[in-house]
């Protein structure tokens, strides 16, 4: 009877199962990325209703052997709620699948966030984890220099053309997605600036969103050199090559999205001098609009991110995720008067930062 005693096996078997649970965390990631890899979501999307296993097999297309393979990765997935059944999974029909809110985010034609998921499962942008314990024993560095012995992400993209276009992709996808968003629904950041400088803006894809949505708002991209290289010419936004901790195009308002969590608090500051020097005072309405995370949220699922994403900030570029008060110390570093902070974009806010 004691052996089959919930009570007193309860505890040791919840943690057994949550260890083993954690321990395989890369099966939820590889099974996304393969369903990507397969163009699952799109093949579902085509299919216009419930599309049952055998059809879904039928044109990946995979041998016939290799269907119920994929059921089991599908039911996997299903768990994890990137897709859904129809029936239940437990009837003698055959299984049916259906897109939820998460797979529509791979859909091909909309905001394909696929790129992102990539890189994320990419052996080259992993490879750093494998050297976070090792790292952790030296002195200074990033789990990324022990990898690649390069200071930073950007020295290796520089020199490996694939893996900035695979970065920047990413980047880019989920970018228009967040973006979309707050040019929609919160125009008031925008509203009354006449020129805009996206410092640190990769593919030009915020840029654009803005541009096309204030046609009267003048949009500069800003980038490192080799990545302004890669950008096609537009008519909507200009392109200028440089450094931020050198020198930032003039504008009446500096635009940061996920720039300052990939740097140490003294790059940033440095960072904001800068922006601070490209945009008029506070009385002729200049100002830097931060898209970033700020890690506070009673949500567990944004604070797990937050904090996922701070780890990966700290192997790949020694910069960090930050709360409140580390961000108001780099402001008042930076010699900025003020701030205010928005929580309005799911895992980002959007911090309005005066001179
Ligand atoms: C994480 S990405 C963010 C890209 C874009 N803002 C977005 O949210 O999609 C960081 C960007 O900073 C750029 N970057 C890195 N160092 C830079 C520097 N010294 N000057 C200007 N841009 C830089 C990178 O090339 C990259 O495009
Ligand atoms: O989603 C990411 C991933 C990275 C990343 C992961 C692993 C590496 O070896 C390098 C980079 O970087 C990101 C990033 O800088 C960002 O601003 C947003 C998302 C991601």
């Amino acid at each position: 009877m004691e052996l089959t005693n919930g009570q007193s096996f309860g505890k040791p078997f919840q943690a057994h199962t949550l260890l083993l649970n954690q321990s395989f965390s890369t099966a939820g990631l590889m099974s996304l990325n393969c369903a990507v890899e397969l163009g699952i979501a799109d093949l579902i999307h085509s299919h216009g209703g419930p599309m049952p296993l055998s059809e879904l097999a039928r044109s990946i297309p995979i041998p016939p052997e290799k269907a119920p393979s994929l059921r089991r990765l599908m039911r996997l997935l299903v768990s994890h709620g990137v897709f859904a059944v129809q029936p239940d999974g437990n009837s003698e029909n055959e299984t049916a699948y259906l897109l939820t809110p998460l797979s529509e985010l791979l859909l091909t034609k909309g905001t394909n966030l696929s790129p992102f998921i990539r890189v994320n499962s990419d052996p080259s942008f992993l490879k750093p984890w494998f050297h976070m314990g090792d790292w952790f024993k030296i002195k200074g560095s990033s789990p990324f220099e022990v990898a690649y012995g390069v200071k930073c992400v950007w020295e290796l993209t520089a020199q490996r053309p694939e893996l900035n276009d695979k970065f920047n992709d990413a980047m880019s996808c989920e970018t228009c997605w967040v973006m979309k968003a707050m040019v929609t629904e919160f125009p008031q950041f925008f509203r009354g600036l006449k020129s805009l400088v996206d410092v640190g803006g990769g593919t030009g894809a915020s840029a654009r969103m803005i541009a096309e949505a204030f046609p009267d708002l003048k949009c500069t991209v800003f980038d490192l050199p080799h990545v302004v290289a890669t950008l096609p010419e537009s008519k909507l936004v200009d392109a200028v090559g440089g450094s931020m901790f050198d020198s930032i195009p003039p504008a009446n308002a500096v635009f940061l999205k996920s720039i300052l969590h990939n740097w140490s608090h003294e790059d940033c500051v440095k960072i904001l001098k800068r922006c601070k020097e490209a945009i008029p005072p506070k009385e002729e309405g200049g100002k830097v609009i931060i898209v970033d995370m700020v890690i506070n949220s009673n949500d567990a699922k944004v604070n797990e991110t937050h904090l996922f994403y701070d780890v990966c900030m700290m192997i790949a570029f020694g910069g960090m995720e930050r709360k409140e008060y580390e961000w108001r110390k780099i402001f008042n570093d930076a010699g900025f008067s003020d701030y205010k902070i928005f929580p309005l974009l799911g895992v980002y806010s959007i911090i309005e930062l005066y001179p």
